[in-house]
């Protein structure tokens, strides 16, 4: 197996961002993760040096997998975030357009994968459930997180996949830090409150913010589904990045979704978002299961008054008028807010009080869609050439 030690000296040969004699006495390097076969690291730069910087990272990545031992090498580009700043500009070329994938419809000459809701390309796992927005700071992340504790309460057998990868929040949720272990072949996902869940949070350095170009999104993705040991699962509950661009469409694409909850606020311009969202999934053919409406009135934690921000019930409305089912609403709520902080969503901190409920009530309506059969769908592979 490689060592840490084999990588720095591959990376000792690749010259440095920021003229120190190589990549490997470069600052800019992170820790380097070795799993088994597998290298994960990432190299810092700032969003606007990104591009100049990406075949520095080409480089990088060529001198590690040709280290004896290595299968598969993972280079991120990350840049510091401000906290509360907007995430690292997305990539603006489309994944899809990249070099080495492409489209391919359904009996068009390429292995046919099995269709609607068999869960095909992670074996083993029944149901998997995107949790999306039509942009970010909705509490899609929040509501994921919480309705996979609400659908585990209920008995199911849970996972959680970050495929946040602009911003994996994660791991700051679930207070998780540590790097998972290798079983075999595949990575062993984190265990929290009987939740298997994985981030590529867990790989990279916490605290950073990534840069991705569509093959890396496409290759990280790729690798949470199938190279993670998540054994029998009834629903794998995707975060999915905030937004409906090329990256979002082609995740919606290439993950066998047996459907999509959009997360919304009651605001006027949330819900034009979440009404893209609802387009982009339809446009791939992928099932609405449902609108929540999150931040949906203020309760007071003193007396328990209801306060409607913005005219709460818009979400509802919404849905309605885009012929798709409804699933609850959720409180803006300071305990909600505060346990997400300290890694314990709510759900789990509080697991008879009423916000747990309305996630309760929400994962049933979601559970009970997915089970009594949502729309199908004929899934349309991606091939990811290797
Ligand atoms: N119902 C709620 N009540 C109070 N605070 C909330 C609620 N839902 C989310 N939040 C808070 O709002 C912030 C944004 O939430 P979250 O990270 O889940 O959003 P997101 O849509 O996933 O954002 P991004 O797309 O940028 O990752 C967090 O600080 C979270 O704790």
């Amino acid at each position: 197996m490689p060592t840490e030690d084999d990588v720095r000296r591959a990376l000792g040969a690749v010259p440095a961002p920021d003229g120190a004699a190589s990549l490997a006495d470069s600052p800019s390097l992170s820790k380097i993760s070795v799993l088994g076969s597998r290298v994960i690291f990432s190299i810092e730069t700032t969003p606007e040096k990104a591009g100049a910087i990406e075949p520095i990272r080409r480089a990088a990545e060529a001198a590690v997998k040709a280290v004896p031992g290595v299968s598969d090498v993972l280079v991120a580009l990350t840049a510091e975030r401000e906290p509360g700043s907007a995430p690292a500009p997305r990539p603006a070329a489309s994944p899809m357009a990249a070099r080495g994938a492409r489209e391919a419809a359904p009996g068009a000459g390429t292995p046919q994968r099995p269709q609607g809701h068999s869960g095909a390309g992670v074996p083993g796992v029944r149901h998997i459930v995107a949790v999306a927005s039509g942009k970010g700071g909705v509490g899609k992340s929040t509501t994921a997180a919480n309705l996979a504790l609400a659908l585990k309460k209920q008995g199911l057998r849970v996972g959680l996949m970050d495929a946040d990868v602009y911003g994996p929040s994660v791991p700051t949720l679930f207070g998780l830090h540590s790097k998972p272990e290798i079983e075999g072949k595949q990575m062993k996902p984190l265990e929290a409150h009987g939740l298997k869940i994985m981030s590529i949070g867990f790989l990279v350095d916490a605290g950073t913010a990534m840069i991705w170009r569509g093959p890396m999104v496409m290759s990280a993705l790729t690798q949470m589904l199938t190279e993670v040991a998540w054994g029998e699962l009834d629903i794998l509950v995707v975060d999915m990045p905030p937004g409906t661009g090329d990256a979002q469409l082609t995740m919606a694409q290439r993950v066998k979704l047996s459907g999509a909850v959009i997360v919304s606020t009651p605001q006027d311009l949330a819900l034009a978002d979440a009404r893209r969202g609802v387009a982009m999934f339809r446009k791939v053919d992928v099932p609405i299961l449902g609108l929540v409406e999150n931040m949906s009135y203020y309760c007071c934690p003193e007396c328990g008054h209801r306060a409607d921000l913005f005219g709460h019930g818009g979400a509802r409305a919404e849905a309605q008028a885009m012929g798709t089912p409804f699933l609850g609403e959720i409180p803006l709520a300071v305990e909600i807010r505060a346990q997400s902080d300290a890694g314990s969503p709510i759900v789990a901190q509080d697991p008879e009080g009423a916000h747990a409920k309305a996630y309760g009530g929400i994962a049933e309506l979601l559970w009970k869609r997915l089970t009594e059969g949502a729309p199908g769908r004929v899934a349309r592979a991606i091939v990811i050439e290797r």
